[in-house]
């Protein structure tokens, strides 16, 4: 039987390694696109995928490479993990942020619509949409986005519904919560707590300092949310679909888990910075898990513990 073909766009970030490496796994033809060099410390490196995939370089608003892609390659499927994945940087810088998202998503779209792709499109949404959430939220909750992330992530949801419904196209966004592993650099928050702790462990480091540790999330473990991508992906199926545990944690309770399983006092070592506050937070996001699961049979094994314990134990 001949083997499926994929396009990965943004095949080094967290998503985009962990996403080559399940679908190698399972005998795909695996492209990866990335924008700028390679590095030898990047994720591909580290997964040891880097030799097993084929990579190519190109900006996803760019539309010959994307048509180029596309025309060669044939795939069944485009993931498009790629642009500005930081709500913290967005607040920095806006315009990369919307531009990168936004005319990312935009051009993806109308390559496809252009050359009458038929295989399917995912794109990585983002629960930072809802802003905040008081209980657990569905595809239908209210949309309220508080920063230039949100509002990027949220246009692009509205774009591939658009391109959907008038065009046809099998395009779907997967909305993810929080989902962490090692593959992530400290600009996020859970590595940053785990590599801090690990190193004040190690007497290299004297404190963590960090901002709002009242902010509470939904946190799953990215591997996981691979699966679930790749289900929501092949399924008959065509339309939107949350991706989360359920589950709602505050950052302390992170703190507080890191710190005792090294047996340190996480309130000795930790310093609140308001500097380190953003411009405009979410203070509670979580989501519904109920209806992949009784749409695809999806849901998070991984739980809140055990994403602490493999980020301190990798
Ligand atoms: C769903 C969503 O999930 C991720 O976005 P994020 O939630 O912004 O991730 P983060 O790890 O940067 O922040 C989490 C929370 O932690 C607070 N926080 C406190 N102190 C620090 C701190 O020192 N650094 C950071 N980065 N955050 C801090 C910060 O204010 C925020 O409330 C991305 O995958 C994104 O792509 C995505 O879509």
């Amino acid at each position: 039987m001949k083997s499926k073909t994929a396009v990965v766009l943004g095949c080094k970030g967290q998503d985009g390694s962990l996403m080559c490496r399940s679908l190698l796994e399972k005998n795909y033809k695996v492209i990866g696109l990335i924008r700028g060099e390679l590095k030898d410390e990047s994720n591909l490196h580290k997964l040891d995928i880097k030799n097993k995939i084929k990579i190519e370089t190109g900006d996803i608003k760019d539309f010959q490479i994307i048509s180029n892609l596309i025309e060669k390659y044939q795939p069944d499927c485009v993931y498009n993990l790629a642009a500005q994945s930081s709500v913290g940087q967005s607040f920095q810088n806006p315009k990369e942020t919307i531009d990168s998202i936004v005319n990312g998503t935009m051009n993806i779209l109308n390559v496809c619509k252009i050359i009458n792709y038929t295989g399917r499109i995912f794109f990585a949404g983002s629960s930072e949409m809802f802003g905040n959430i008081e209980s657990k939220a569905n595809i239908d909750h209210p949309q309220q986005p508080n920063s230039p992330y949100a509002i990027a992530k949220q246009t692009s949801f509205n774009l591939v519904k658009m391109y959907r419904e008038i065009y046809a196209l099998k395009c779907t966004t997967g909305i993810l919560f929080n989902h962490e592993s090692n593959l992530r650099p400290e600009t996020f928050v859970t590595q940053k707590i785990i590599k801090t702790a690990q190193e004040i462990k190690k007497y290299k480091k004297k404190k963590l300092i960090i901002g709002n540790i009242d902010i509470i999330r939904d946190w799953g473990w990215a591997p996981e949310y691979i699966n679930a991508i790749q289900l929501i992906s092949n399924s008959n199926l065509i339309k939107d679909h949350i991706v989360c545990t359920g589950k709602a944690t505050s950052l302390k309770t992170f703190i507080q888990k890191v710190f005792a399983k090294l047996d340190l006092d996480w309130e000795e070592f930790t310093v609140v910075n308001k500097n380190l506050f953003r411009a405009s937070d979410i203070k509670r996001s979580c989501g519904d898990p109920t209806p992949l699961f009784e749409e695809l049979g999806w849901k998070s094994k991984v739980n809140f513990d055990s994403v602490i314990e493999r980020m301190l134990n990798q």
